[in-house]
């Protein structure tokens, strides 16, 4: 059953699952980013099933350009190969990405146009309108190239949904590209998508964990630890955490040679 039968018609954002998988030294990445198979055969497979249930599966546009991800199910058993994308239930990607840098080429966009994926939604904030006191030379030439780059995703079947960036008064600039991760939610939510798994990279995991502040945002943790160490110029997701949500453990399981832990919100 999808999760999202499980939430409330009333809430104001979706259902979050926050999964990723880490070493022993909790390392997501290798170096310089590295994409990194840490996941046995049995955790990727709960990896692909925990994806069926949820509404949309939501990265950082880090992850989108450094693995190309595909973010299907494609690990799960299947009756017959043609039959795989029919068969199961599919979460729309969601890809945050203020600066639209999502290539039209990708595997996510090629997938869709070959009726082998669900097309992605691309979350992004239009820059500033170069006027007012704060304006800066820049301004007009940044706008131009991220339009031109909008309706190259659009003319590629992607949608792209705009959101607000936060300023700390209406005649300012915004302090930081980050998209206001409530606004996000409220949008996906305002959009019919009722559950999401956010999968990573580093820096959306340290947002959504540092989003107690602004009220909490992670119902559900799950993170797989497994037996690798990575070093320290693997890529973390601890540093900086200041504020973290207040979580009780739901269950530890064995999958192969990787431990899965996972946690609930303590509201
Ligand atoms: N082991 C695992 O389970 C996973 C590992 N990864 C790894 O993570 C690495 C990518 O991580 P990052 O470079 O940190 O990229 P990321 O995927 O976290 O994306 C960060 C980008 O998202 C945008 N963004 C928009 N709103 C944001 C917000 N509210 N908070 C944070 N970012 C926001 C920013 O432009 C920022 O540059 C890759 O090496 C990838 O292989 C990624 C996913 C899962
Ligand atoms: N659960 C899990 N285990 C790992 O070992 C991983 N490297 C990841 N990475 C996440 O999955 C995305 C790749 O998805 P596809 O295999 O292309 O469907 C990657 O971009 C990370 O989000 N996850």
């Amino acid at each position: 059953m999808p999760l999202s039968d499980l939430v409330p018609s009333d809430i104001t954002r979706p259902y979050v699952t926050l999964t990723f998988a880490q070493s022993i030294d909790a390392k997501i990445a290798g170096a310089g980013g590295k994409q990194l198979i840490l996941s046995g055969e049995e955790s990727m497979k709960m990896t692909h099933w925990m994806r069926t249930m949820h509404d949309g599966i939501l990265i950082g546009i880090g992850t989108a350009v450094n693995d190309n991800p595909q973010l299907n199910v494609r690990y799960l058993p299947f009756p017959a190969q043609n039959t795989h994308f029919q068969h199961y239930h599919h979460p729309r990607p969601l890809i945050l990405d203020p600066h639209l840098r999502l290539s039209p080429t990708c595997k996510l966009i090629i997938n869709a146009a070959k009726g082998a994926g669900v097309a992605p939604w691309v979350i992004s904030a239009r820059p500033p309108k170069p006027d007012g006191f704060f304006a800066n030379e820049d301004d007009g030439e940044r706008l131009q190239q991220w339009e031109a780059r909008l309706d190259a995703l659009v003319a590629a079947g992607v949608t792209v949904i705009l959101v607000e960036l936060e300023t700390l008064h209406p005649d300012l600039p915004p302090t930081t590209s980050d998209l206001p991760l409530p606004a996000v939610l409220r949008t996906l939510r305002e959009q019919g998508i009722r559950s999401i798994m956010v999968e990573g990279g580093a820096r959306i995991i340290r947002s959504f964990l540092s989003s107690a502040a602004s009220g909490h945002l992670v119902d559900t943790l799950i993170v797989t630890t497994a037996p690798i160490l990575v070093g320290r110029n693997g890529v973390g997701y601890g540093e900086g955490l200041e504020q973290v949500p207040s979580m009780s453990h739901i269950t530890t399981e064995l999958l192969g040679r990787d431990t899965v832990v996972g946690l609930k919100s303590v509201s």
